[in-house]
């Protein structure tokens, strides 16, 4: 590889005070107006160039819980890390995630390189905000809110000047900064291209948190030309399984042309101009391809959908849609964690009135830290995986943080059924170097090795094959792993919580599941009702839609708290949250939540569909065909007034999209 500096005369021009900028590209002299403009915060804070660096780092317990409520983050960019490593390693340099305050949340690194940077504290726990570092790629990042190259001589502390940092902020699908990636080797092995490295791969972990945000949704991938989808610069945007809009990535705003505001009170149908139940439609073909769809613009684009419907209620939808296989591109070697958004409360907070939920924190809270297993059965969506964090945070608290991950506790969940069973036993235990062909070169540390001084969680455990339940037994009773290729015994210390919402002990008895291993997992079972089933349900709402709003909760019309109150809830709280979360977005800046910020689905559902206000006289036939012209003539005059949103065809009409989707379909036949 080629060593060169882009900009070798930033030094001089701006360090040694001499006011004079070289002719420069514009992209250069606006990142040279970066480093200037920090350069003057950095006095501002009071900080002196010759100042020693603060070399305080986040004590282990704090370290553990600062990567606790960045589980997400961490966990979707420590494979995208390993990737970017793959390609520097070897050049005196590291790979670093850091937190949105800049608090380094994990580092990959040639040993060599590590061991210096370790001297400015540059390693997990070491805090790099400008307030403290002054100008330094990972802090000036962060208050700029852009993509941020610090070379040798722009670092604002003397002690920094050995570096050159490229950074880049990762940002959540509502534009909120997460964190920042950054490569920083020694000043000497700077490379005009690392920049575009770490912004692809900031990019990838956005892609990756964006498609692990909503555990029910619909995912389309698309771009205007074929070949890009599946590629880092595809659009991808998440709706409701109803076609609400619900997030999308910068590539999806540009192409739709719109911010992400003005995508909130969109739909699928209104921002393509057809309803989302044709994509049931395509993917009931045989060999369904690519969709083509087309903008607003009048521009097409070739889209994929995938689908992750997880409650009962969208059963339907699931069964006939297929899900497409995954193009080369988003494959990864082996399948990510589907995590929540929002961090799962502690145990205390788990208690909202219930007394069935009562009863089990009680349970829970005399077992917690006596290496007893936890077995947790309910429906879908009871909150079995919230249940495993609060337990796994309670731990936490209670015990001294040990292990062999230098003072991180790791919460580490393994989905048991969404992983192919061929890949779950590499996931589960590991792999030594050359393990196998197409192996990452390097092997790979299994989820149980992972989990060592922290909480293993296995959802869905009845879905494990059998033939793994033996190996799984083995390392439970012998405290200890061997990855598939090896044959070292690595010792492994960490709580068991697994959660199944099948019938485990009938399945024991068939010889459906191991009952050696049911009993080895049953330390205590506990069982979360489902959300009909609980007598907390006004606090559960209440409690929701302050954490969704951040505190600023709307109030809800009488109509949508009695529907709330009323409803069956198939897919008990991970519908309700949904359910919220939907309706605060098309409440926007309402003060209250009415049904018609409700999803169709839902009310269809609760049978609650507005009727629409365009009544049909039934009597005589001639009379009701030219009503019903009439009618089609306005639709349609609507239609193209609106350029095609039915959302707003239909608002201006007084009447429903669903009316106007009924109409569009009887008249087509
Ligand atoms: N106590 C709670 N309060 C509010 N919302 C909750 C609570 N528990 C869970 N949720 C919501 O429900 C969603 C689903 O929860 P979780 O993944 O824990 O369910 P689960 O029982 O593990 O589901 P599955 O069996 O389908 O894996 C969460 O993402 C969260 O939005």
């Amino acid at each position: 590889m080629q060593h060169q500096a882009n900009r070798p005369d930033a030094g001089t021009s701006l360090l040694s005070n001499a006011p004079v900028l070289q002719p420069a590209a514009d992209s250069q002299l606006l990142d040279l107006q970066i480093i200037e403009r920090s350069h003057q915060r950095s006095s501002s804070y009071g900080i002196t160039r010759q100042q020693r660096p603060d070399l305080d780092t986040l004590s282990r317990p704090d370290l553990a819980l600062t990567l606790e409520s960045n589980h997400a983050l961490f966990g979707h960019a420590q494979p995208v890390m390993e990737t970017l490593y793959d390609q520097i390693h070897n050049t005196h340099s590291m790979v670093i995630l850091s937190d949105a305050s800049g608090t380094i949340l994990h580092t990959l690194g040639d040993s060599d390189f590590l061991a210096k940077a370790d001297r400015v504290a540059l390693g997990a726990g070491g805090r790099w905000s400008e307030q403290l570092r002054g100008t330094n790629a990972i802090g000036t990042a962060l208050f700029e809110q852009k993509p941020t190259t610090v070379h040798a001589q722009e670092h604002y502390l003397n002690a920094n000047r050995f570096l050159t940092c490229s950074a880049a902020p990762i940002f959540d699908h509502q534009g909120k900064v997460l964190g920042v990636l950054d490569v920083s080797g020694e000043c000497g092995s700077f490379h005009k291209h690392t920049m575009a490295l770490v912004r692809m791969s900031a990019q990838m972990i956005e892609n990756h948190l964006l498609a692990g945000s909503f555990p029910d949704c619909i995912t389309l991938h698309f771009h205007s030309r074929p070949e890009f989808v599946g590629t880092l610069v595809e659009g991808i945007a998440s709706f409701t399984p109803g076609g609400r809009f619900l997030a999308a990535n910068r590539s999806a705003l540009f192409q739709l042309g719109l911010p992400l505001g003005a995508l909130q009170s969109h739909t699928f149908s209104s921002l393509f101009g057809v309803p989302v139940s044709m994509l049931s439609d395509h993917y009931r073909k045989a060999m369904p391809g690519l969709m083509e769809l087309y903008l607003h613009s009048g521009i097409q684009i070739h889209a994929r959908a995938e689908m992750r419907l997880q409650d009962q209620h969208f059963q339907s939808t699931r069964d006939a849609v297929a899900e497409p296989a995954l193009p080369a591109a988003s494959q990864t070697p082996l399948p990510r964690r589907i995590t929540s958004a929002t961090p799962a409360p502690d145990l205390q907070a788990l208690d909202t009135g219930d007394a069935q939920m009562r009863t089990v924190i009680d349970k829970l809270r005399k077992v917690i830290g006596r290496d007893i297993p936890i077995l947790i059965t309910g429906q879908t969506g009871t909150g079995k995986e919230w249940l495993a964090q609060a337990i796994h945070k309670e731990t936490l608290r209670r015990q001294p943080v040990h292990g062999a991950h230098a003072g991180i506790a790791p919460f580490v969940a393994v989905n048991c059924s969404a992983i192919p069973e061929h890949l779950i036993e590499a996931e589960l235990f590991g792999y030594d170097d050359g393990a196998f062909t197409g192996a990452r070169r390097k092997g790979a540390v299994g989820k149980i090795a992972q989990a060592h001084g922290g909480t293993l969680f296995l959802d869905e455990i009845g879905d494990m094959p059998l033939a793994l339940q033996a190996r799984l037994l083995r390392v439970l009773q012998e405290r200890a792993v061997m990855p598939l290729g090896s044959h070292r015994l690595i010792p492994v210390e960490f709580a068991l919580v697994c959660a199944t919402n099948r019938p485990l002990r009938e399945m024991a008895a068939s010889h459906a599941f191991r009952e050696d291993l049911y009993y080895r997992i049953n330390g205590l079972q506990v069982r979360l009702p489902a959300l009909h089933e609980r007598s907390d349900l006004a606090q559960l709402i209440r409690h929701i839609l302050e954490r969704e709003s951040g505190g600023q909760a709307p109030q809800l019309a009488a109509e949508v708290q009695h529907l709330l109150l009323s409803h069956r809830w198939p897919g008990n709280l991970r519908q309700l949250s949904n359910l919220i979360r939907t309706a605060l977005a098309m409440a926007g800046s309402e003060e209250c939540i009415t049904l018609q910020h409700l999803p169709d689905d839902f009310l269809d559902e609760a049978g609650a569909l507005p009727a629409p206000a365009i009544s049909m006289p039934a009597p005589v036939a001639s009379a009701s065909l030219s009503l019903q012209d009439n009618e089609w003539s306005a639709i349609e005059r609507a239609l193209q007034t609106h350029a095609g949103n039915v959302s707003a065809a239909a608002k201006s009409l007084g009447i429903s999209r669903n009316t106007i989707y009924r109409r569009i379909k009887a008249r087509s036949g």
